[in-house]
């Protein structure tokens, strides 16, 4: 029935269109002068939102103009630039050619991307089988979904742009945005994962078109975490950009202004903030590639009050931390060392600093937790950025950096000075730990690999832990090549592990905060707690680091492996909820409520988070009139 009375409605509309079109055809022949109102007359439509949107008659994508995109509760899910039908003609024959020059130029570009689009068409047709695939493969095409090829696709999301998914805000919805996120079709949201796209990986400001990663990491809560992808919402909020490349490119899809800044900027995001918690006051929002810049301050801004978290903070210190301790193990020492590790750190970003401030927490807290051993564990980190070692000789140094700011006195008795290059600080120190977070793809030279041979450690650990693949700090070749097979490897993006002859394998870890934010959402969620605590984050980190077996810490494992993502998810979520009815935070879930959450044993927490995920499987359906 529904059927014929939507085929009936289309045919009408066909009829509709037809009459329109002769009806123009006849004006335009008999009198040129002589207009009419009739080529203007509006088409009916019964639908709204994101059924106007997926249906191929009336979409217009991009060029939806905003009293449209307003009348019929689209405003918020197309990007913000209002499209000519020449532009979106434009847009979509570039992105074609470059399709043909990509095949001519770069046998890789286009196979990954290829692959990508065609994923990204079964997302769009059928999720349950799109989660199947990629689940079941996930090894295979979490690269492709994920870092590295998502940062390829953020590169060029104006042009593969197809379907809308996921919610623009923009600096022109100032004012607008609490009722503009009823736009959204689904009445519960869980998860959201908002950027500004001010710093997409190691790619930099990549504007609207840093979307894409909040897609990313959605997919593999959904994937993971087993969140249902009926209730998770990626964000864009774009206010606008400072790539002067998508300034001035016709087809961008963003706002063309410069980004806003100061006060303006953080209206913005406390709009938004307000909105999506009136709307759902239980979602989780994990923030996700701002620039280091707005990364704390947004973090100390919300934390106490909203349950949010920022990734790239608190997510990537906890994966490193976890590998920092796999590390110590790896030596054969007990992780009780920890706290005697050197550690030199490229990169003193919203990672970087969030890595420092967490192993510093760490130690302290192995060293009794008090004053005296947070200011020594203090000394144990030696931090280069682009200017070279840091230390109180700096001028303007960034406040978040000044507490690692090595003191002019202990830095001349290693023989280093402000502004000492990352090599000549290996070379002084002879760290345990060499740790890349700074974007800067190849930044561990031979020079500075060399450098880490005199390394004080038996068993020195590379991490170039930047994102994706051409950010890393160096590949496992390189470092293999030059420091022998008695390292431990772990890089941001994933690569295979290196063949060292004689049977010997080179093992490559991927250190990826996607090994924890999966699991710190769905705690969060299942606990209730209204806050993500310090506490939480800590058990997060601590499951991953105990998950690794001795056996496979000795043989230079210290992260899973990603087939094993959705197992470790579910028990860093078991982690999250249990620390939560530790600190008194877990309101519960559903049914599941503060009072049931507090009888629960370990074992029954961890059958609670089984429970409570999502599978795809197809579900019977049937027809119920609303
Ligand atoms: N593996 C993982 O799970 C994660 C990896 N990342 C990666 O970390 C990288 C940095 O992210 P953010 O800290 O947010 O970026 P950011 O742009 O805020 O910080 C980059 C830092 O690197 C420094 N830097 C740049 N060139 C350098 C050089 N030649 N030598 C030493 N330092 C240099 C900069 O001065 C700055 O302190 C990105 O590539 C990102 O993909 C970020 C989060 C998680
Ligand atoms: C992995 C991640 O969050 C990043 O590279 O930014
Ligand atoms: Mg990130």
């Amino acid at each position: 029935m529904a059927n014929f009375s939507n085929q009936m409605r289309l045919s009408s509309t066909l009829l509709r269109r037809l009459h329109q079109r002769v009806a123009a055809a006849v004006n335009s022949s008999s009198s040129r002068n002589f207009t009419t109102t009739e080529g203007h007359r509006p088409t009916i439509v019964h639908k709204r939102s994101l059924d106007i949107l997926h249906d191929p008659w009336f979409n217009k994508g991009t060029a939806f103009s905003f009293t449209e995109r307003d009348r019929l509760h689209i405003r918020g899910l197309l990007p913000p630039n209002v499209m000519s039908f020449e532009q979106q003609i434009a847009r979509f024959m570039a992105d074609l050619k470059r399709l043909e020059v990509q095949a001519r130029d770069g046998p890789s570009d286009p196979y990954v991307l290829a692959k990508w689009r065609i994923l990204n068409r079964l997302h769009d047709r059928n999720e349950t089988l799109y989660y199947k695939v990629l689940m079941e493969n996930i090894e295979e095409y979490s690269p492709i979904v994920y870092t590295p090829t998502v940062g390829l696709v953020c590169q060029k999301y104006s042009g593969l742009f197809r379907r809308p998914r996921g919610m623009y805000f923009s600096a022109e919805d100032r004012g607008e945005m609490m009722s503009m996120v009823y736009n959204w079709p689904a009445d519960q949201v869980d998860m959201i994962v908002v950027t500004d796209g001010s710093r997409i990986l190691g790619l930099g400001d990549l504007g609207i078109q840093g979307i894409g990663i909040a897609i990313g990491k959605l997919d593999l809560y959904v994937a993971a975490a087993g969140i249902n992808p009926q209730r998770v919402l990626p964000v864009m909020i774009d206010v606008g950009t400072d790539n002067e490349n998508l300034l001035k490119d016709p087809l961008y899809l963003g706002l063309q202004d410069h980004r806003l800044d100061g006060e303006e900027y953080i209206e913005v995001i406390d709009e938004f903030m307000e909105a999506v918690f009136t709307r759902w006051p239980h979602v989780i929002v994990q923030f996700e590639d701002f620039q280091s810049k707005w990364a704390f301050k947004l973090l100390q801004r919300y934390r106490n009050n909203y349950r949010m978290f920022n990734d790239d903070v608190q997510g990537t210190a906890g994966v490193a931390i976890a590998g920092l301790l796999g590390a110590v193990r790896a030596q054969g020492r007990p992780m009780i060392d920890f706290p005697k590790m050197k550690i030199v750190v490229a990169g003193a970003g919203s990672a970087g600093i969030g890595v420092l401030n967490a192993a510093r927490k760490t130690m302290a807290r192995m060293l009794g937790n008090t004053e005296i051993a947070f200011e020594s564990a203090r000394s144990q980190f030696w931090v280069v950025d682009a200017k070279g070692l840091i230390t109180e000789a700096r001028e303007n140094v960034d406040p978040d950096a000044r507490p690692f700011a090595r003191k002019i006195k202990e830095i001349e008795r290693q023989g280093l000075s402000e502004g000492a290059t990352l090599a000549e600080v290996v070379r002084e120190v002879k760290p345990d730990v060499l740790l890349g977070l700074s974007a800067c793809g190849g930044l561990f030279s031979k020079e500075v690999l060399e450098a880490l041979k005199h390394s004080t450690s038996t068993r020195p650990a590379i991490f170039p832990m930047s994102n994706p693949t051409r950010n890393a700090e160096c590949t496992p070749e390189e470092a293999f090549s030059i420091l022998g097979e008695n390292i431990i490897f772990a890089s941001g993006s994933p690569f295979k592990d290196v063949d060292l002859g004689n049977g010997h394998v080179g093992h490559c870890n991927q250190a990826n905060n996607m090994f924890l934010f999966p699991g710190i959402g769905l705690g969060t969620l299942l606990s209730g707690s209204r806050i993500v605590s310090d506490g939480m984050l800590q058990a997060a980190a601590e499951c991953l680091a105990a998950y690794i077996t001795e056996e496979e810490v000795l043989k230079g494992i210290i992260y899973p492996s990603i087939s094993r993502i959705r197992d470790i998810t579910k028990e860093v979520a078991a982690a999250v909820v249990k620390e939560a009815i530790e600190e008194d935070l877990a309101e519960g879930y559903r049914e599941m409520d503060s009072r049931e959450l507090r009888k629960l044993d370990e074992a029954q927490i961890s059958e609670f988070v089984e429970n409570n995920m999502w599978s795809p499987d197809y579900p019977t359906l049937v027809y119920k009139k609303d």
